[in-house]
């Protein structure tokens, strides 16, 4: 069935419907990555947006058990150039048009997604909508020029409840703003006693669980949609080792008096260089942010930048300089990968035994 793709600056596209038939309307951003895109779609970090990736050809390996980043998508919906109709993988469960149909979100396939893409790199991220052929595609103009999106997606995506995922490790809160599986998994694998606890939970509630140390997940929107979360990171300041990604370091910055500032077309993909300014080595890194710490707003503040982004100079690492917390805007629990900046869930955990030997030493010190 043919569909249209219509943006808010008048463009039109008509392309092949896959997936479900309802109609959609959200930012539209692009994605530069070459695979993952099963990771792309079920990341809650796109909540509310509209994902067009610019690789070609998309669900050649079909849609698997395994590499999901979330439950359920909570993208508005996907644009490919070419969806494939014939997936071929040993892992291969189902076709992208069936997962979508599932899910009840629209695709479209067969436009140029180059264009579409050099449009977003002019324009800025932009409204769009993914809607029936049968639409008026000036009243759809209209309709999205005149649309304020959303701006409660963390509460959307993040969890209801507090869950457990025991280890015998490092006990660590991690605070789910939307968070990809892939923190999770990268915590268990090294034994950590995880705790997800939703986005709204006080530094009271969070330190009442006797942390080692508490990770910021990554998540959708604008970090200034979620005060709370940002005085919740305040109280836990100088309490508790710290480790945020993505909206979890904008959520940080934030906390320690910096600004941040939404992006022109933000950097979505796996393949972006980012240069650690402490050691001086460059790592590849996979990306999904439409805001950044704003550079002006770091004097004056408790923070040091650590790492920076080489396609555009905008901050990518921070640390604080007077308490254990450090953050990065880019993720190292990426999957499919690159798996460069892994080795900053082995910095955390380092950064929590040097705090319990530092607490130990003290309590030594006092009973002398
Ligand atoms: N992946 C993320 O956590 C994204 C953070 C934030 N929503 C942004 O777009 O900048």
């Amino acid at each position: 069935m043919k569909k249209q793709l219509i943006l808010e600056d008048g463009t039109i596209f008509i392309g092949k419907g896959f997936g479900s038939d309802v109609n959609s309307i959200g930012e539209v951003v692009f994605n530069t990555g070459m695979t993952g895109y099963q990771e792309i779609l079920s990341d809650p970090s796109y909540c509310g947006q509209i994902v067009t990736l610019t690789y070609p050809l998309i669900g050649n390996y079909g849609i698997n058990r395994d590499d999901f980043e979330s439950i359920s998508p909570a993208i508005s919906g996907f644009i490919v150039k070419e969806a494939s109709e014939y997936p071929s993988n040993w892992r291969n469960e189902q076709s992208l048009d069936e997962y979508f149909r599932m899910k009840n979100i629209p695709g479209i396939a067969g436009i140029d997604t180059r264009k579409l893409t050099r449009i977003i790199r002019r324009y800025g991220t932009l409204k769009g909508a993914i809607c029936s052929i049968n639409e008026n595609p000036e009243a759809i103009i209209e309709k999205l020029r005149a649309t304020k999106l959303r701006n409660d997606q963390v509460k959307q995506v993040s969890t209801k409840t507090p869950y457990p995922s025991p280890g015998r490790g490092s006990r660590v809160v991690l605070v789910d703003f939307g968070m990809k599986h892939g923190i999770l998994r990268e915590l268990n694998k090294r034994d950590c006693d995880v705790i997800v606890v939703p986005y709204n939970t006080s530094a009271k509630e969070i330190l009442s669980l006797s942390p080692d140390g508490v990770m910021l997940s990554n998540g959708p929107g604008d970090p200034k949609d979620v005060p709370e979360a940002i005085t919740m990171i305040k109280e836990l300041l100088g309490n508790v080792p710290i480790f945020g990604i993505c909206l979890g370091h904008q959520l940080f910055a934030l906390a320690c008096g910096a600004n941040t500032e939404k992006m022109k077309f933000g950097h979505r993909g796996s393949n972006h260089p980012v240069k650690d300014l402490l050691t001086g080595k460059v790592a590849l890194t996979s990306q999904n942010h439409g805001y950044s710490v704003e550079e002006n707003s770091i004097a004056g503040t408790p923070l040091e930048i650590t790492h920076i982004a080489l396609n555009d100079g905008t901050i990518e690492g921070l640390k604080h300089k007077e308490v254990p917390a450090f953050t990065v805007q880019y993720h190292p629990e990426a999957s499919p990968g690159p798996e460069d900046a892994n080795g900053l869930f082995e910095q955390f955990l380092q950064m929590i035994e040097t705090q319990k030997e530092e607490g130990a030493a003290a309590c030594q010190s006092v009973q002398i």
